[in-house]
């Protein structure tokens, strides 16, 4: 039982009514409010912008998926890579990158649709990777290849790699005609199954001219869409202090000088399937390839 004192001591009610306490309560409620909304804002930006220079580090989205672009170039600062080509009437020293949307009807080879796993296929020598295995479609099919590809595909090809040439002759200030296709030239198919081998993990950063040595202009027509056809699987260039990406949509071309200048990678793809084709360019006649014919 409580003490007699305390049962019968005096109760002491503040006077919640009077006017000053409202004032002095609309006061505090509104410094509460104005810290709790201000904190709240630094941390939703806070949380986005670790969320785009996480992960991925995307700092710059240099394409969106769902712009329909034409003709945007990027300067960037040129390397020495191409102190070679002197000899060359072309002056490679401003590089970077064009976006042309192509109204391309340019589907993946059926026979890539087929395929369960991350594969390339060279329409030149006819190699389609196959897990570990380079199967040869050509010598694999014989007299039958006409029944896999028709000589529609291979003209469309020829048309495709004719108009992007002479929109990056014309976007560098360079005459077509000192442009060679080179190899390799390939579709690519790249799905979230695991790598089978070295050749698979797309993902690594690295300069097209070292990696396939005879490169000078790098294009890449894509063939599906970023977000309705598969997660991640963006392509980003490593600029310094900065990454920068191109987010493949169906019919987009994007080229670009193949030397340091243009460090990339591309993101491992979460879902879906992708498909792109790289079409390549040299200025050395000596590395020049004839385009693909079907025999
Ligand atoms: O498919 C892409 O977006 C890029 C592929 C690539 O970097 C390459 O083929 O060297
Ligand atoms: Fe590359």
């Amino acid at each position: 039982q409580a003490p007699q004192s305390e049962k019968h001591s005096p109760k002491v009610i503040p006077n919640h009514c009077s006017a000053k306490h409202y004032i002095r309560l609309l006061v505090y409620t509104g410094i509460y409010l104005f810290a709790f909304l201000v904190s709240s804002a630094v941390l939703v930006s806070l949380l986005s912008w670790s969320y785009l220079v996480s992960e991925d580090g995307v700092a710059e989205v240099l394409a969106h998926y769902s712009e329909s672009l034409q003709d945007r170039f990027i300067e960037v600062p040129c390397s020495e890579d191409y102190d070679s080509h002197k000899r060359f009437e072309v002056l490679l020293c401003h590089s970077r990158l064009l976006f042309h949307a192509y109204q391309f009807v340019f589907f993946p080879p059926f026979y890539f649709c087929l395929l369960s796993q991350a594969s390339i296929l060279d329409l030149h020598s006819g190699a389609l990777s196959v897990g570990k295995h380079f199967v040869n479609l050509y010598r694999y099919f014989g007299d039958k290849i006409q029944e896999v590809f028709t000589e529609e595909d291979f003209q469309l090809y020829r048309d495709v790699r004719r108009r992007i040439q002479q929109t990056i002759a014309q976007a560098f200030g360079i005459s077509s005609s000192s442009m060679y296709l080179t190899k390799p030239t390939f579709f690519s198919r790249i799905n979230s199954t695991e790598a089978k081998t070295t050749h698979d993990e797309y993902w690594h950063p690295h300069i097209d001219k070292v990696t396939y040595g005879s490169f000078d202009y790098t294009s890449l027509l894509y063939l599906s869409d970023y977000t309705e056809d598969f997660g991640g699987g963006r392509f980003v260039f490593m600029d310094v202090g900065a990454n920068r990406t191109v987010e493949p949509r169906a019919g987009r071309v994007s080229f670009f000088t193949s030397g340091s200048e243009n460090l990339h990678r591309v993101e491992k793809v979460r879902w879906g399937t992708r498909y792109a084709i790289t079409i390549s360019f040299t200025c050395n006649p000596d590395h020049g390839i004839e385009d693909p014919v079907l025999t």
